[in-house]
């Protein structure tokens, strides 16, 4: 038996309009991992997802899922893999329980079994209390935490989430963390897309990046840090007008290590280089000596908004490296979340090749 959840090789989708969503993607997830999937909009994270959980054929490429086949076995991978997709498929009508009792009887959980199940599913998703209510009457977080729970209800070895917590505000987010990091701890492999970089970054054992349907980067999320190449200093400037003057200093005066990278922000100039922290106070100097006055400054380490400008090339006019460099990247970026938030949620078209499991 594999040690693989997940064994991706060159996968390729293409849809009837002729768009290569995905294009030669090669995952491997290891049983047990929690594994994040980062992209923009329109990436190719929701049609991987669904190629993974056979709701789509690959174009090209091998898939196995929990050591099956995709295209020899897809009724074996839907029987151990849990899908939360972006859009709801709860039934606002019914209460949490008798969705879950639903769920139960699309996935064919054995009756006697059901009972149990579902109590224990409530109480994992901290909905016990209100199991008898209509999910109508639940808050988005609490929709989405029966939404979770119903993914769950064949004990599944595997979880895919898409975009989980997209719209929810911060608390409700962090509630969701934490089942599903209760989830991880209890043994299921997670597959996780989201937009949001921090939630990658406090959830996830290991990350790949997609852009265009291709993987630019994948790693730890501390291996993809350190891959920045330094810390970034940030450096703001009394007059924000005279930024350009300021980038000029910070690239050709000389003050940073081979490799370090400048770039204009709203607020004056970000320089991202090894010595960020030690060659610092000389900038602040050179720029006082040319009269551009500094109302603030700060030195931090890379956050997963550093790598992944750096690996999607986003702000890519505004980059400039101050040498050869061996890793140079985009500095800071003031956005929290991938892409432009909000969810295209894609048709399910392509093969959906009579999904037995009722509505995922
Ligand atoms: N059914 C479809 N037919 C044709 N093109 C599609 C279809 N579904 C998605 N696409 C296109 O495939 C590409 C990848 O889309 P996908 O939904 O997989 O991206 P995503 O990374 O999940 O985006 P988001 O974060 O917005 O959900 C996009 O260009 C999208 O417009």
């Amino acid at each position: 038996m594999t040690d693989y959840a997940i064994e991706a090789r060159d996968v390729a989708v293409t849809y009837a309009d002729g768009t290569e969503a995905v294009r030669g993607v090669d995952l491997l997830v290891e049983r047990g991992e929690f594994f994040g999937f980062l992209g923009p909009n329109g990436a190719g994270k929701t049609t991987m997802i669904k190629t993974l959980v056979t709701l789509l054929r690959p174009t090209a490429g091998t898939v196995r899922i929990n050591g099956f086949d995709a295209l020899e076995t897809p009724r074996s991978v839907r029987a151990t893999v849990g899908y939360m997709a972006q859009e709801t498929s709860i039934d606002p009508e019914l209460t949490a329980r008798e969705n879950l009792r639903y769920a139960c009887a699309a996935y064919g959980v054995p009756r006697s079994e059901r009972a149990d199940r579902i109590d224990e599913l409530l109480d994992l998703v901290d909905l016990t209390d209100v199991g008898g209510k209509e999910a109508d009457d639940f808050s988005g977080g609490m929709k989405k935490r029966l939404d979770a729970a119903t993914a769950l209800v064949h004990r599944p070895p595997l979880v895919f989430l898409d975009e989980p917590t997209t719209g929810l505000d911060p608390a409700a987010r962090n509630r969701l963390w934490e089942y599903f990091r209760r989830i991880n701890d209890e043994g299921t492999t997670v597959f996780l897309t989201t937009q949001y970089l921090e939630e990658a970054d406090q959830l996830c054992d290991r990350l790949a990046v997609i852009q265009n349907g291709t993987v630019v980067a994948d790693g730890t999320p501390g291996a993809l840090k350190r891959r920045v190449g330094g810390e970034i200093l940030d450096v703001q400037l009394a007059d924000p007008g005279k930024r350009e003057r300021a980038v000029e200093i910070a690239r050709h005066g000389d003050l940073f290590a081979v490799g370090a990278t400048v770039e204009p922000t709203d607020e004056g100039v970000a320089v991202t280089a090894r010595d960020a922290r030690t060659s610092g106070t000389d900038l602040l100097v050179a720029l006082r000596d040319d009269g551009i006055g500094v109302v603030g400054f700060d030195v931090r380490a890379p956050t997963l908004d550093d790598v992944f400008l750096a690996v999607t090339g986003d702000r890519e006019g505004e980059r400039t490296e101050v040498d050869d460099s061996d890793g140079g990247v985009p500095g800071p970026a003031e956005s929290q979340t991938v892409g432009g938030g909000g969810s295209n949620g894609p048709d399910d078209q392509g093969d959906s090749d009579g999904r037995d499991g009722g509505r995922r």
